[in-house]
């Protein structure tokens, strides 16, 4: 790929120069449909910035932020950049943490806050306890918070971690989107630490950042004084999130820049996009490659009967695309052949065979760490698997002494002399031939053994509340475990450790496989979307409401007359996210439960003028 700095200039990329040269304080907000070239221009103006006020940002040790909202895109626009030192490319969660870091103090009474509200919070559950029980259970934690507000006392440093652990000094992702824009609003003196770091920044995807975060952002705009740079790219279109902001809500010196083009989708591609987008703000974007680079394309609307066996009907669809379109791609699995878009991660598990260790980590009201951390490969739980457990289980012998020596406690904690490393080196060694026969062996609860027998042989380093379960009486007994995140643990540990390998490939994106949401600022040269409601859908989305193949609750009628967004219109935002991601060729496939039906409400909606069946499918 060549570097998006490259692309050529578009109105923009000169309207964004243009207010990259002026001096004292301003913002603008790019609002732009999909595949308009946001990301596109957001990296030309930091070469642009990075480049022409290099000096002056040298020798004020500052640097120009940009927030990208996955590491992925991090990790795209570092490159993008040539990795140059004066171009901050963080996520949210790392940026954030990054500006308090230093404010050690204020984080420290942060904490004490939050555990000060557990308290009262444990206080008043320990009166309503309504059984013996239950009150000895609440008391329990409260002894545990105690302990852990007591233990705060003596710590030094606090840290970040995905999840928190207070006692230890340890805040958690979610804390971090709490507490610093708290910060940011109140403490004048970091806004004015962070201003003079940073006295330019960019956020991109912005509908999607968190409100108290933007407003933060904004908050730091208005107090700072001097040189400040304050920019959004984002779509409002394409908000997917619910604690996402949406509009940003500019100030009104801002300049505010939309971006027509499509540079992204062959013409047939934006033709759906466009009819997508039609009901929902009515925007239309145009090609922005001259006609003869922009390519025809294909585009598929496809009907299917819900009873349909989905994995036939799938490779059904794709044969005939790969017949159609004269593109043998569509039958690849590898990168570049067809991308499948599934609205929840539940049905690419079920296709890639790690079904129940999806349903362990999504018990009902499981703790959102767990549930959302397992769909993003973060989930603390599985860390072990992920960085030491399979990794020992699939390297070579010359390898394996190199993954003990970074993550096994065993060789890291209390080595004073080199005969003992030798020895636990040793006896390591003998570990990870066991947990080879462990793992080899498979089957249900495998999970818990392969996880027991590293654990106990000091192999992985558990997070404090794995260690706290694996080990109830250990180091960190304190720990205050909610009762689902302990049924989480169980579930978990009685799965089959086989069923990580079709988890491991689908989290590294090596499966065709990828959610409606985790493709955000993605795109695939062949794409299929799925629309089915009767495998299941994710909470306040309904492509059949969407569509007028099933009735609007009252909630949803209430959320319309009210001007509020309604599921209609978040499910419409994802279809458009889903579909702009395609760059040559697209295929919807609808399952309805009245095939009939369905092809009508979709040539009243406008969305496809001939859907296809499966008697067209047959047909070939
Ligand atoms: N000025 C340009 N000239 C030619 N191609 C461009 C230009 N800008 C962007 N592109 C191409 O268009 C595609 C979409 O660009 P980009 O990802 O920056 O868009 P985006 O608006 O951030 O997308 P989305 O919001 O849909 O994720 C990329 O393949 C990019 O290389």
């Amino acid at each position: 790929m060549t570097s998006r700095i490259e692309a050529p200039d578009t109105h923009t990329d000169r309207a964004l120069r243009e207010i990259l040269d002026r001096r004292g304080k301003t913002g603008f907000v790019v609002n732009a449909g999909a595949g308009s070239g946001k990301t596109t221009s957001l990296v030309k103006a930091l070469a642009y910035v990075a480049g022409d006020r290099r000096k002056q940002l040298r020798a004020r040790t500052q640097q120009v932020a940009c927030i990208t909202y996955t590491e992925v895109a991090a990790a795209e626009i570092h490159d993008d950049v040539h990795d140059d030192p004066l171009v901050y490319v963080s996520t949210i969660h790392g940026f954030l943490w990054d500006l308090v870091a230093p404010f050690q103090s204020d984080i420290g009474a942060w904490i004490e806050r939050q555990l000060a509200a557990k308290l009262a919070e444990i206080s008043e559950k320990i009166d309503k306890a309504g059984t013996p029980d239950k009150r000895r259970s609440a008391e329990q934690d409260r002894d545990r918070y105690q302990r852990q507000s007591d233990g705060l006392r003596s710590m030094r440093r606090f840290t970040y971690g995905i999840g928190p652990d207070y006692g230890k000094g340890q805040i958690g992702h979610a804390d971090i989107l709490k507490m610093v824009p708290h910060m940011l609003m109140t403490k004048p003196l970091l806004a004015k630490v962070v201003a003079s770091r940073f006295p330019i920044i960019f956020v991109d995807e912005s509908q999607d950042t968190e409100s108290e975060v933007v407003k933060s952002l904004i908050h730091l705009y208005r107090t700072v004084q001097g040189d400040f740079l304050l920019g959004f790219f984002g779509d409002t279109m394409q908000q997917i999130y619910a604690t996402g902001i949406g509009r940003i809500p500019a100030e009104p010196d801002w300049t505010l820049i939309n971006k027509p083009e499509n540079f992204r989708s062959s013409r047939q591609v934006l033709e759906v996009v466009n009819r997508v987008r039609a009901a929902g703000d009515g925007d239309q974007q145009i090609p922005g490659r001259t006609d003869e680079v922009t390519p025809e394309g294909h585009a598929y609307f496809f009907v299917l009967p819900a009873d349909a066996d989905r994995v036939t009907s799938m490779h059904t669809v794709r044969r005939w695309l790969a017949q159609r379109t004269s593109n043998d791609a569509w039958t690849s699995d590898a990168p570049g052949g067809a991308k499948i878009l599934v609205a929840m991660h539940k049905l690419a598990a079920r296709r890639l065979g790690f079904a129940d260790l999806h349903a362990a980590f999504h018990v009902p009201k499981a703790p959102a760490a767990l549930s959302a951390g397992f769909d993003e490969g973060t989930a603390w739980p599985i860390a072990p698997f992920l960085n030491v457990i399979l990794p020992l289980c699939e390297a070579s012998a010359a390898a394996i002494p190199r993954i003990l020596r970074k993550h096994s406690t065993t060789l890291r904690d209390g080595i004073t002399e080199p005969g003992v490393a030798r020895q636990r080196l040793t006896a390591a060694s003998e570990a990870v031939r066991e947990l080879q026969t462990i793992v080899a062996k498979a089957g249900e609860g495998s999970v818990g053994d392969a996880l027991r027998h590293t654990y106990k042989h000091g192999l992985i380093e558990a997070t404090p509340l794995l260690s706290r379960y694996l080990d109830p009486d250990g180091e960190h007994k304190d720990q205050v475990m909610g009762e689902k995140t302990q049924e989480v643990l169980e579930k978990f540990l009685d799965c089959d450790v086989r069923e990580l390998y079709g988890y491991l490939q689908y989290i590294r994106r090596e499966s065709p496989y990828s959610t409606q949401h985790g493709t955000k600022g993605a795109e695939f040269p062949n794409v299929i979307v799925l629309l089915d409601d009767s495998e299941g859908t994710l909470p306040a989305h309904s492509y059949d409401k969407l569509l007028g193949l099933a009735e609007l609750s009252d909630t949803d009628r209430r959320n319309k007359s009210s001007g509020k967004d309604t599921t209609v219109d978040r499910s419409r935002r994802l279809l458009y996210v889903c579909v702009s991601r395609a760059r040559n060729e697209l295929a919807i496939v609808l399952y309805a439960t009245n095939v009939d039906a369905a092809i009508l409400s979709l040539k009243a909606a406008g969305l496809a003028d001939q859907p296809l069946t499966a008697d067209d499918l047959s047909a070939t």
